[in-house]
Parts: structure tokens; C-alpha cells; sequence
């Protein structure tokens, strides 16, 4: 693992061209070009994955006060953070116009509308576009930023309290698909309930342990029981003729899923991404000499086509330049698998491959199965990523019986699980005594001994603590 995160976070996005936060709006940045391939194939992703059983749609940036300041919990959650626009050109708008912080309060009015009968539910959409929060806590690139530049919320409406629960479970199944596939662990924990979703009934969230050991909440699910159908009037007739309220299920991602798989794949090196949203998952290296140019560069055209035709994304690196610098910039970049041909490889009928996770040099047949063979070795890097995270993750969650041990291995880089009563009152002690966060209810571990860390009552839950994000 790299030594200081946060230095490395920040100089890898700007060395490997993702992003450029010199943008003159503090918590805004440019997604540079290599970046912007690594948001589409994320985004494609996550597209795949809820195109399945939800409908893309695209909501309006802008929310009328009126709207916004509706549901009161969910108002108070975000007052602080709202963008407001209240001119059009020198015009004073008769009304201050929000910038979508999510967009409960733009799409339930619709809802609203749409949604009048039994045979209307259950109604799924989801979008994904800039979202805007003031955030006063200290900004960073696409970990904490004013504009979420790839906020994934999906909006669904059911019939019944049962078919919302299970809508809560597709979507953490959902989530669970997309965090696996990239090769990122997470822990699932159901939010306590003084830091739960603003409106919702209760909150499911996916952390992520980052390399310093401070996790990252990288996905929420909020399932909002019928708080804002009954502020919004989203109702329906049932079988029977009866108007009912819907019960509604909500759930977000962010650029915070990109941010994680910098994060948690990276060494120091640069980038080692996961193949499903590398740019290229091949970079072709020509070793050019006067003797045998040509014949290498037609290879290697040769070979970028085989690859094509596998669905692989292949690049030639033709740059003029000595190969060292062309091997430095394919670690930086973290393409999956780098291949080497020269004129007396291309002599031997043979390639010389690095897969990005060991840095080994293997050598493999042009002419023996050469595609099945590349896609073995992005195969392997795929699982070795997953496990070596998954390693650190487990190796990064410690069990503390009292309060004083929670601090020490936190402080040490881990995630501390402790047997909690569950009371609000104990949970806030925790928070306050520790001044680090509870994460939520753990169902993963079991509880060693039953007596909650604070107040010596039957633990009912295990809860994890952390330093966060
Ligand atoms: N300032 C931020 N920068 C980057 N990602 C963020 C930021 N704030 C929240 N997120 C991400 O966005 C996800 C969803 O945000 S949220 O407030 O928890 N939930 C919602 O807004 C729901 N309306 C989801 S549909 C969070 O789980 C977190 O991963």
C-alpha cells in the first residue's frame, strides 16, 4: 500500500490526467480525458446493472423553493447545503430556484402526477447528473465535492411496505454487483438514526475501507416508508378502490465509486484499474529500432485487431520515446496488461506480457492462442485486485471490548466493531468519548461477549466505528 494516501490521491489524479481541480470553483473539477473514459466505463457499469429493472430518465437541474422546503426533515438536512439561482439576466426571479443537492423534492411532485393507480406501481426510474452541495467540511476531489459530477439515484414507488423492503434488498444486490465486479470490499451497515437520510425511515450504506484506514461511504440505500408520499400526495387506487399512500425506496452512488477504485487498487506506482473500467485493458509497446520498424508496427496493428475483435480495448504506444518512459506511463495509467514486441521477439513468434498487479514479465506464443491467453492473465489480475483488497479489508476491521481500544485502533488505521445496546444514547457516547463515528448496525460479526461497550446492558447489535471520510 502507498505510504501517505491523501498525498498520493491527490498527485494521481493530476499525473494521470483524471481530473484537474485548478478549476477556479473550489470542490469543482474538470474531468480530464483519461478520466472521463474511466467515469464512462463506470457509468456504463452502473447503466448495465439498473438498466435491468429501472427506466433511465433525466429530471430538471432546478428545484423550486416551494418544492424543496416541503418535506421539513429533509429541508433541515439540507438547508445548509443548497445552491440557490434567483436571477434570470437582470431579472429577479419571483421565485429562488434550488440547485438539485438530490432530487427527491424535483421528481416527487412528478411522481405525484404520474402515479394514480395500482396498475401504475411499481414505478422505477432512475438518473444520473450533477448534483449540487455546499459542503463546509474540507473538499477533495471525487471523494467530498460541491458538484457530484456522477450521482447515480435511483427513485422507486410500490404499492406496499413489503414490496419497498424488497426493493431496498435489489438495490443493495445491485450495489453489491457493481462494487464486486470492480474488485472493491465494502462493509454494509444499517446507518444509526441520528445519521440517517434526512426523510428516510432508515439508511443501508456500503463503506469502503481506504488505504489510511478511514472509510469512505461509497452507496447509500434509504428506504423512505411513506414520509414523502404523504407531502408530495403520491397516492393510488388500490384493487379495492381505496386511495393509499405509495411507499418509496431511494438510492445513491456518486464519483465516490470512481474515487474508491483509484483508491483501494492504487499502489505507488500509480493506477492498477480494474479491467471493466480501464480505458484500455491492453497497451501494445513497440520496441522500435531502424532494422525492423516496420514489420514491429505491423504486428502490432495486426495484434490491436485480434484483440478488438475479442471486445478487448487495445492502444498501441507508437510515441517516438525511449521504452522506459512508455513502460513508466503504462504503470502510471494502470493499464491492466502491457505487451512488448520487438524484432527478435517478432523473430521468435513471441511477446513479452506484464500484467500491471505483479509486474512480472511472461512470455507467450504469437501463434498459441494468444487472445485466450491475454484474457486468462486480465482474468487473474481481475481476482488478484479483489483478493488483495478483500485481504486488507478483513485484515483492517478489529473486535474492541472496551472503550479506550477503540480509539487506539482507529488510530492504528482500522475499523473497530463493538457490542452496542443499540440505544441513541449509548451510540452518541461512543461518538463523543471516541470522536470518531458509528458507521451503523453490523450483521456481519457476531458479538463476543453480549454486553453493550458503554452501558453494560445486553448488546443487541455489533456496531462498527470509524474515522471517516
Ligand atoms: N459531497 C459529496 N461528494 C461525493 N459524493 C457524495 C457527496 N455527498 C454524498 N455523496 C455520495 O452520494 C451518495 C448518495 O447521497 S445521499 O445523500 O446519501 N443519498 C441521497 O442523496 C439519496 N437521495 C440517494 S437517491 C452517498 O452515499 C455518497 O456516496
Amino acid at each position: 500500500m502507498v505510504e501517505n494516501f491523501s498525498e498520493w490521491f491527490h498527485d494521481i489524479l493530476e499525473e494521470a490526467n483524471i481530473t484537474d481541480s485548478r478549476y477556479p470553483i473550489k470542490g469543482m473539477a474538470v474531468w480530464m480525458p483519461y478520466g472521463f473514459q474511466i467515469r464512462k466505463y463506470t457509468t456504463n457499469l452502473i447503466k448495465e446493472v439498473y438498466d435491468r429493472d429501472h427506466e433511465e430518465v433525466l429530471f430538471p437541474l432546478l428545484v423550486p423553493e416551494t418544492e424543496l422546503a416541503k418535506e421539513g426533515l429533509h429541508v433541515k438536512g439540507f438547508e445548509d447545503e443548497v445552491y440557490w439561482v434567483t436571477h434570470g439576466g437582470k431579472t429577479q426571479l419571483n421565485e429562488k430556484l434550488a440547485l438539485r443537492p438530490t432530487s427527491e423534492t424535483s421528481i416527487y411532485p412528478m411522481y405525484s402526477l404520474w402515479i394514480r393507480s395500482h396498475i401504475d406501481l411499481p414505478l422505477k426510474y432512475y438518473q444520473i447528473v450533477n448534483t449540487f452541495r455546499y459542503e463546509t467540511k474540507h473538499t477533495r476531489p471525487l471523494i467530498r465535492v460541491r458538484e457530484i459530477t456522477t450521482f447515480k439515484e435511483a427513485h422507486t414507488a410500490h404499492a406496499s411496505k413489503e414490496e419497498a423492503d424488497i426493493q431496498v434488498q435489489e438495490h443493495i444486490e445491485n450495489y453489491k454487483e457493481i462494487f464486486d465486479t470492480l474488485g472493491i470490499p465494502y462493509t454494509l451497515t444499517k446507518r444509526p438514526e441520528w445519521d440517517k437520510f434526512p426523510g428516510a425511515d432508515y439508511t443501508m450504506a456500503f463503506d469502503a475501507i481506504m488505504p489510511d484506514g478511514k472509510t469512505l461511504q461509497i452507496g447509500t440505500i434509504h428506504n423512505l416508508g411513506q414520509t414523502f408520499a404523504k407531502t408530495f400526495d403520491i397516492t393510488f387506487e388500490d384493487k379495492d378502490g381505496e386511495h393509499k399512500l405509495v411507499y418509496q425506496t431511494c438510492a445513491g452512488l456518486s464519483d465516490r465509486v470512481i474515487a474508491s477504485a483509484i483508491g483501494i487498487h492504487g499502489d505507488e506506482k500509480g493506477l492498477r484499474l480494474p479491467p471493466e473500467i480501464s480505458p484500455k485493458q491492453i497497451t501494445i509497446i513497440p520496441i522500435l529500432f531502424k532494422k525492423g520498424k516496420e514489420e514491429v508496427l505491423a504486428k502490432c496493428e495486426e495484434l490491436k485487431k485480434e484483440f478488438e475483435s475479442a471486445g478487448l480495448r487495445v492502444n498501441i504506444d507508437d510515441r517516438d520515446i525511449r521504452p522506459g518512459k512508455k513502460f513508466y506511463d503504462w504503470e502510471l495509467k494502470g493499464t491492466p496488461i502491457k505487451l512488448e514486441l520487438g524484432p527478435r521477439d517478432l523473430e521468435n513468434n513471441k511477446t513479452i506480457a506484464m500484467r500491471r498487479d505483479k509486474l512480472e514479465k511472461i512470455e507467450l506464443d504469437l501463434n498459441e492462442n494468444l487472445v485466450g491467453n491475454v484474457i486468462s492473465l486480465i482474468d487473474e489480475l481481475n481476482e488478484n485486485l479483489a483478493e488483495s483488497a478483500k485481504e486488507f479489508h478483513k485484515d483492517h476491521i478489529k473486535f474492541a471490548s472496551d472503550i479506550d481500544e477503540v480509539k487506539e485502533l482507529i488510530e492504528a488505521g482500522n475499523v473497530v466493531a463493538v457490542n452496542w445496546c443499540g440505544d441513541t444514547a449509548c451510540g452518541q457516547k461512543i461518538e463523543e468519548i471516541t470522536g470518531y463515528s458509528v458507521l451503523g448496525i453490523y450483521e456481519e460479526l457476531e458479538g463476543k461477549s453480549k454486553k453493550c461497550i458503554i452501558s453494560d446492558e445486553d448488546a443487541k447489535y455489533v456496531a462498527l466505528i470509524a474515522k471517516t471520510y
